[in-house]
């Protein structure tokens, strides 16, 4: 068993707590890909929720498990070890902290560039730290998600009438797409049973959107990732590793001129059991001006943002903390 060093466990505890939720969301969106009905479910989806989970795509069980077995491989290494391949620029293995901003949680967890040609020492020291197998069992498992992350997309604009088809997936498939890939790992914290009698919650990831176009995430079968749905009520997502979860991200948000809405989630801790996750999220290039799509808008409809580029956008986020309304800034009525 992994345990992260005792002498910050109480700062956690101090620092980053919330409110504990029981609700269990059963009417969670849950799309078969073969299903032709599939468009019209993801695009209901999205609006109602940001947020869905996929069955039937396709992609075998033994391949999700392969690499989440490698992945628990290097999390078991000697801390010294896993330091090697950190501390995270923001890409590369990072303990309690996430981003530059302050934040922490209950977690530790490896970022990796997607683009194999701007690939990081860091990411290279988590290859080297693992067996020869595991970068190819990354690049392999990366290839599966954004295939998978196309075709969602490519759905989503069927569903949604507009064309070309790829008007989104285009973003995802351009050489310079900057998308990432994260693996996160939250060891079992027996201190949140004696935050849970005190009312309280410990969290590993605290509550944010993600900044991208769409992102999917798969887990074990430990629970821990809550959505915040549209009234403000957080709930409890099933844990399920067979299927896939995706989210609606910000980006898309704006390039759906807010139809779609970027999904806020968090992950709590878990007493007894450790979860471990890995998420694709896709982006576009750094150069693509982020606007409503033209053939979506309707006549005299305006956008409800101002123009900004993908690589303004990633700058305001890494000047941001995790809980920020990012977007707040890039809309029109923003100090109004
Ligand atoms: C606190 C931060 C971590 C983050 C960059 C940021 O400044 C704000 C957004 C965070 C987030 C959330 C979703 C993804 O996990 C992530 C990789 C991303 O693209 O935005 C993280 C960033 C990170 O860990 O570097
Ligand atoms: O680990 C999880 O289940 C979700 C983490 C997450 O939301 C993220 O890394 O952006
Ligand atoms: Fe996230």
């Amino acid at each position: 068993m992994v345990v992260l060093s005792k002498p910050t466990l109480n700062n956690f505890l101090l620092v980053k707590s919330c409110k504990p939720s029981t609700t269990l969301l059963n009417g969670i969106p849950v799309v078969d890909l073969a299903d032709p009905e599939a468009k019209t479910l993801i695009v209901k989806a999205c609006k109602e929720f940001g947020f869905f989970k996929v069955v039937n795509h396709g992609v075998p069980l033994e391949f999700m498990s392969n690499l989440e077995n490698e992945a628990l491989r290097f999390f078991k290494k000697p801390q010294s070890e896993k330091d090697r391949a950190g501390p995270p620029d923001p890409f590369g293995y990072g303990s309690k902290r996430i981003g530059s901003n302050g934040d922490v949680g209950w977690v530790e967890y490896i970022l990796l560039n997607t683009n194999p040609d701007v690939i990081s020492n860091k990411s290279l020291s988590f290859y080297r730290e693992n067996r020869q197998n595991l970068r190819s069992a990354v690049e392999d498992y990366i290839a599966a998600m954004k295939k998978m992350c196309c075709l969602v997309l490519e759905l989503m604009a069927d569903g949604l009438g507009i064309e070309p088809k790829n008007v989104l997936s285009r973003l995802l498939k351009d050489e310079k797409s900057d998308s990432c890939f994260r693996i996160n790992h939250y060891p079992p914290c027996p201190e949140v049973q004696q935050a849970a009698l005190n009312g309280r919650n410990l969290l590993g990831f605290g509550e944010h959107t993600d900044p991208q176009v769409i992102s999917v995430l798969r887990s074990n079968s430990t629970s821990g990732l809550q959505i915040c749905l549209t009234d403000g009520t957080w709930v409890s997502v099933p844990p399920d590793h067979t299927s896939f979860f995706i989210n609606v991200g910000d980006t898309l948000q704006v390039l759906t001129n807010g139809r779609f809405k970027s999904v806020k989630h968090r992950v709590l801790a878990d007493t007894t059991k450790s979860r471990l996750s890995m998420i694709y999220f896709g982006g576009p290039p750094l150069s693509e001006k982020i606007v409503p799509l033209p053939s979506l808008m309707l006549k005299k409809e305006e956008s409800l943002y101002k123009e900004f580029t993908w690589l303004e956008y990633k700058k305001a986020m890494y000047n941001s903390r995790l809980a920020d309304y990012r977007l707040g800034p890039f809309e029109k009525s923003y100090g109004k």
